[in-house]
């Protein structure tokens, strides 16, 4: 039998895995995910065929990296699984890893790589340590199996010196990697192909602003098929709010909100050390913090439940606006299509409505029947403009990460 494909998305809240054959393109074979690790008890969906599963569990899963072992064990032991029953099945295991520091491409793991990477970690610690771990799980307990990371931050190599440079002493932004990086580029590279593919034009002459909207959110703006910009920076803090990130506010903000801000933050552990300042930001902001409530599905509503909720989603319109008129004046007017990405972009028809209204300035026009019904499981990029109009499309794109690390992996290999 041929050996498959395992791609793993660790992120601070869920841990998703698929599985694929080893094709070109791949096919999913299975695909599990736990999610809610920070606000038990956890969820498990799980899918492979025409089986659709979803649980919730008892277990402790406190950590990503323990769910992982948990999703491992749970695939290798089904019996109606039989492709993929043990470590021989795997031919390689793809990580999405969120801060890949000055790579531009996937890297292969080996000692001298994993170190590479373990330096990263300071800069990043709340975004790589959990798929940190879990690449040394796999290291571990599947020592046969290549691990290949996948880097958010590549897709954006091509930013240009005067939007990745914040204007800080030069020297000491160079000796500390002190710079925008960008994320959510595995998506970004997953929704050019799969738009430019749908508007029949070739990646180098497509012009897109694509939302990636989920509890980590960013915007990307894309010219003949590059990243010129992108609302993320330094780390996934910048840019817009999200659901326990603040986004931009001013960075004066954390000395006036405590003296501790630059001391360790409680949630810090042996391994992982994080401020106070960007525990605060990263994890007790955003809108969670505004509505108590970390489920953008419950604040983006017709009637809200409360002016906080009311206010929370007029922020995430209001910062999304901001950077769609920064990045249609940066493209010079000359965008193909406004894309709607992210679990919050693809499902929240309200959402790309109220965004929708507001940039009818620029022509922008959407068919409210084929809004709110949003795209089939199986449907990649759904078009919800109405008619023909003058300005950009308006697309919803369901992005997939795990899907395009399994393309990229077989198509350098095969
Ligand atoms: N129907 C919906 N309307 C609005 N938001 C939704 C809806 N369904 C799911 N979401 C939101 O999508 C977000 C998760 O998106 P996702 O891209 O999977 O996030 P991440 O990868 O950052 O964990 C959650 O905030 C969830 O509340
Ligand atoms: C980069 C980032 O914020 O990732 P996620 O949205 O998956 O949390
Ligand atoms: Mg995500």
């Amino acid at each position: 039998m041929a050996k498959s494909v395992l791609a793993v998305n660790a992120g601070s809240s869920s841990v998703k895995i698929t599985f694929y054959t080893f094709e070109n393109p791949p096919r999913a074979i299975a695909d599990a995910q736990i999610s809610g690790i920070t606000a038990p008890p956890p969820t498990l969906k799980y899918q492979h065929g025409s089986v659709k599963h979803k649980e919730e569990l008892q277990e402790k899963l406190s950590t990503p990296q323990d769910s992982f072992k948990y999703l491992l064990k749970r695939c290798f032991n089904d019996p109606e699984l039989s492709e993929i029953a043990s470590e021989s099945d795997l031919a390689y295991i793809c990580h999405r890893v969120v801060h890949g520091g000055d790579y531009r491409d996937s890297v292969e793991i080996t000692d001298e790589s994993l170190h590479h990477l373990e330096a990263l970690e300071d800069l990043a610690p709340l975004h790589n340590f959990s798929a940190l771990e879990i690449i040394r799980l796999c290291r571990k307990e599947l020592p046969s199996v290549s691990s290949v990371t996948f880097f958010d931050s590549a897709f954006h190599h091509t930013l240009p010196d005067y939007v990745r440079t914040y204007p800080i002493d030069q020297g000491v932004a160079k000796a500390n990697g002190l710079r925008k990086y960008g994320f959510h580029g595995i998506s970004y590279s997953f929704i050019l192909r799969s738009v430019a593919q749908f508007l029949r034009k070739p990646q180098e002459k497509t012009n897109l602003i694509v939302m990636h909207i989920g509890s980590g959110a960013s915007i990307c703006a894309i010219k003949e098929g590059k990243s010129i910009d992108t609302s993320m920076g330094l780390t996934p803090l910048a840019g817009l709010p999200g659901a326990t990130r603040s986004g931009d506010i001013d960075p004066s903000l954390v000395f006036h909100y405590t003296n501790d801000a630059g001391k360790l933050s409680p949630a810090s552990t042996k391994e992982m050390h994080i401020s106070t300042a960007e525990d605060i930001l990263n994890k007790k902001s955003g809108w969670k913090s505004l509505t108590g409530t970390t489920d953008f599905a419950e604040i983006a509503v017709e009637n809200p439940p409360s002016e906080a909720h009311k206010l929370a989603f007029d922020i995430l319109v209001d910062r999304i606006l901001g950077y769609i008129g920064n990045y249609y004046v940066k493209l010079g007017g000359e965008v193909d299509a406004l894309v709607f990405a992210g679990g919050i972009g693809e499902k929240s028809a309200l959402l790309r409505r109220t965004l929708s209204e507001k940039c009818k300035t620029l022509g922008v026009a959407i068919d409210p029947q084929a809004n709110d019904k949003g795209p089939q499981d199986d449907e990649t990029v759904m078009d919800i403009s109405k008619g023909a109009g003058k300005g950009p499309r308006a697309l919803i794109c369901q992005t997939n990460e795990q899907f395009e690390m399994a393309y990229h992996c077989i198509r350098a290999r095969s």
